[in-house]
Order: C-alpha cells, then sequence, then structure tokens
C-alpha cells in the first residue's frame, strides 16, 4: 500500500486548484492550517481560535477572541420557523439528514443576499448547528422543547450541554475542544469540493454547505466514525477484534476508518485522538472499546499497511463521553464548516466555474430507431 501509485480515477493526485488554507500530507506532522501544525494547534489552542483563523487567516489577539466568542454566543438561538421545521422531521430521520435539512432552512429565513454578508452567516452556521442537532433530537428521542441558547464558553461544551442537560467536565471539553479543531479543515477533500464547486457557479453560502453535508454523510468519508462505531461496538475483547478483522479481510470487507486518500503511513490526526481516547477509557473505568481498537490498528498495519484516519478513535472518544452514535458525524459537521466555507470565500475570491471534462465511453454514433423496432 505504501508504494501503491496514485491513479488518476477519482481526481486522485490531480491538482484541482490553490488553496493558502492547508497542507495535507506536506511538511511536518503532514497537516497545517494557515502554516501551524495540527499538533500544535491541538495542544495550545482553542476550537475558536481555528475556527476565527480559518475565517481570517490569522489567529486572533486577545479582544479579538473575546469578541468573537460573545458573538457567537449570541447566535446560538433558533428562530420558531426552524423549531417548527425539526419538530416535524421524525425521530428515526438520520441527525446528517437533520443538520442538511436545517441548514437548508435556515438559508431560506436567513438568506445570504450577497457575498458581502459571507462572515456573518459563516458565524451564524457555527454557532447554530449544534442547536439545531441537539434542538431536535431532544424534542424527538426525549420529549423535551430545550433552550439553545447556553452561556457555555466554548462550542464544544455547548454541545454536550444540551445532549446531557449539564455543564461537561474539564475532561470531557478539552476532548470536544481537539476533536473540534482536528476535523476543521483537510485541503480538497470530497465535501470541501462539493462547497467549492457550488460556490464556483456564485451560489449562496448556505447551498455550498448543504451540499458539503451531503457529501460528508457517506460511510467513506465522515460517516465512517459512525461506521468504525458500528464495527467496535460489540467486540467483547481484543482477541475477538483480530478474529472479526481476519475475516473480514479474507472476504475483501472495507473496514471503516482505515486508510486515506491522500496519507500514505499514518492520519497525523490519529495519535492526538488516540490519546484522548485512552484518557477517557481510564476515567471510564472500562478500557474495553480502547484496547479493540488498538488490536484493530495492529492488525490493519501488520496485514495490509492500512492505518486508522482521524476517524477512527473518534469512535471510542465520542462513545466514552455518552455521544449517540447517530451523532457521531454531525460534530465533524459542526466542526468542519469552518474549512468549507473559508474555501467558499478563496474560491469565490479567485473564481472560475468548476467544470472538468470526462472522457467518452458509451455508443459510438447511432440513428434513433423506430419505436416498433427497439
Ligand atoms: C475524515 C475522512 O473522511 S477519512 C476517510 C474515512 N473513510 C473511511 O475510513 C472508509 C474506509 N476507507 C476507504 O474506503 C479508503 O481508504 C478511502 C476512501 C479513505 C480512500 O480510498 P482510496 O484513495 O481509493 O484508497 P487507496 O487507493 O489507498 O486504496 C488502496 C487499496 O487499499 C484498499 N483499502 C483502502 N482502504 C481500505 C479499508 N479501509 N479496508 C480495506 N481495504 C482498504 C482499497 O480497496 C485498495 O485496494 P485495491 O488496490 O485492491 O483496490
Ligand atoms: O482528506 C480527505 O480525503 C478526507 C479527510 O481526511 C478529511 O476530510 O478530513
Amino acid at each position: 500500500m505504501v508504494d501503491k501509485k496514485l491513479s488518476g480515477a477519482g481526481l486522485r493526485g490531480q491538482v484541482a486548484g490553490e488553496t493558502a488554507l492547508c497542507t495535507v500530507g506536506k511538511s511536518g506532522s503532514g497537516l497545517t492550517y494557515y502554516g501551524y501544525d495540527i499538533k500544535e494547534l491541538a495542544e495550545k489552542v482553542s476550537f475558536e481560535e481555528v475556527a476565527y483563523l480559518l475565517a481570517n487567516g490569522e489567529l486572533p489577539k486577545q479582544a479579538e477572541l473575546d469578541a468573537y466568542k460573545a458573538r457567537l454566543k449570541t447566535l446560538r438561538g433558533l428562530p420558531q420557523a426552524l423549531k417548527d421545521v425539526l419538530e416535524r422531521i421524525p425521530a428515526d430521520a438520520h441527525p446528517m439528514d437533520v443538520m442538511r435539512t436545517g441548514c437548508s432552512f435556515l438559508g431560506n429565513i436567513e438568506p445570504e443576499e450577497d457575498f458581502s454578508q459571507a462572515d456573518a452567516k459563516i458565524e451564524r452556521l457555527l454557532a447554530a448547528f449544534p442547536s439545531i442537532l441537539l434542538y431536535w433530537y431532544r424534542f424527538t428521542h426525549d420529549n423535551v422543547r430545550i433552550e439553545t441558547e447556553t452561556d457555555d464558553d466554548s462550542i464544544g461544551a455547548h454541545f454536550l450541554h444540551l445532549l446531557h442537560d449539564k455543564k461537561p467536565s474539564k475532561l470531557h471539553t478539552d476532548v470536544m475542544n481537539t476533536s473540534l479543531i482536528l476535523y476543521a479543515e483537510h485541503e480538497f477533500n470530497a465535501s470541501t469540493f462539493t462547497a467549492r464547486v457550488c460556490a464556483s457557479t456564485l451560489s449562496d453560502l448556505f447551498s455550498c454547505v448543504t451540499g458539503a453535508i451531503g457529501s460528508l454523510r457517506g460511510p467513506l468519508h465522515g460517516g465512517a466514525n459512525e461506521a468504525a462505531m458500528d464495527l467496535i461496538r460489540d467486540m467483547k475483547d481484543a482477541d475477538e477484534a483480530e478474529r472479526t478483522l481476519m475475516g473480514m479481510l479474507e472476504r475483501k470487507e472495507k473496514i471503516m476508518g482505515f486508510g486515506h486518500a491522500v496519507y500514505r503511513e499514518f492520519d497525523p490526526r490519529n495519535d492526538i485522538i488516540k490519546g484522548w481516547s485512552e484518557k477517557l477509557a481510564q476515567e471510564f473505568g472500562d478500557s474495553r472499546l480502547y484496547d479493540v481498537s488498538v488490536r484493530c490498528e495492529d492488525v490493519m498495519w501488520r496485514e495490509k499497511k492500512l492505518f486508522p484516519n482521524a476517524d477512527f478513535f473518534h469512535a471510542s472518544a465520542y462513545h466514552y463521553m455518552g455521544i449517540p452514535t447517530k451523532l457521531f458525524t454531525p460534530i465533524f459537521v459542526m466542526s468542519r464548516v469552518t474549512g468549507w466555507t473559508a474555501h467558499v470565500k478563496e474560491q469565490r475570491a479567485n473564481n472560475r466555474i468548476i467544470r472538468p471534462s470526462a472522457d467518452y465511453i458509451g455508443p459510438a454514433p447511432r440513428q434513433v430507431p423506430a419505436l416498433a423496432n427497439r
């Protein structure tokens, strides 16, 4: 796998544009946002600082950060019309579909009327996504209409507070902060490219983000964190994990949460979230899921030279924090909206409509036969 040449299918390895936002698989640990290494960001800053960085190109000074966080707090409330829509989405809908609808509907009642409003709409979406998700989730699952305006200092804490109806511990707040930083941006991945294609038609921000959510939903992309949890949930111990994976590999099944379209040997986000998963396992007092995950990692590298991507250890980490599995990928949305929208702005600033060509493989030219002769 390490030596595999990238072929052109899926546009792999082809340059499809320029970006100043992010490097994937290049210098340092392999991932930087505006030149800052992901490891250093994950250690030293808050997700809100990263969101500000992606929106503005520089980290905020203290006063800028305070003002930014204060603004985001004021944008957590949802209009009644949106709450009405959320209440009509059934409990068994997929939460990614709820995010997609919530985003699209907000675009109807608070549209981006011209591009000068982009920054305000980006802040609105960033602040509103946890509220959209959890207003729907708590209404349909717990039969309560929650107040979505909390005074939590961070988006991660706000999310956990709305979910569990109490302020989260410092450990859980820190894990959410790191997780949101790790998921924020990743160059021309499928969902971001979707957003850029949409932006290149000069469409509005809500359309770009709605399309991106649709692309992120699939199990080959963001949906892999949920799929990874489905894989490990019932594994009793590491030996069972090994047996299950060996069987799956023999049957040539895909193991969700492993492999990557660009990284060849490791995903720099994995070690970081894996470390948090281990800490959470200790706090939880049951390391089964962590041990099972470590064995999966060992088996996949030994057998296929495949490594866990950002999604794999997120599964156990989120589970230890009591987050329902079907909410895993929407958390990715809550974070990646920063990267998507930064790319939309970058595309708009230097735009040409994205419209590639195709090699034709269909029939040679022919005449339309009469209906009776077909
Ligand atoms: C945050 C994110 O979005 S990270 C990605 C999340 N997605 C997943 O975890 C889903 C599982 N992984 C995958 O499906 C793939 O690795 C992708 C979609 C991430 C990348 O796809 P590609 O760029 O096509 O992968 P790549 O070219 O490295 O594949 C090489 C070979 O390894 C195999 N392979 C890759 N990943 C896996 C896997 N997870 N399980 C089993 N086999 C795999 C491929 O089938 C391919 O085999 P082949 O050459 O016989 O066809
Ligand atoms: O870059 C990719 O193809 C997928 C990925 O890891 C991400 O979007 O975070």
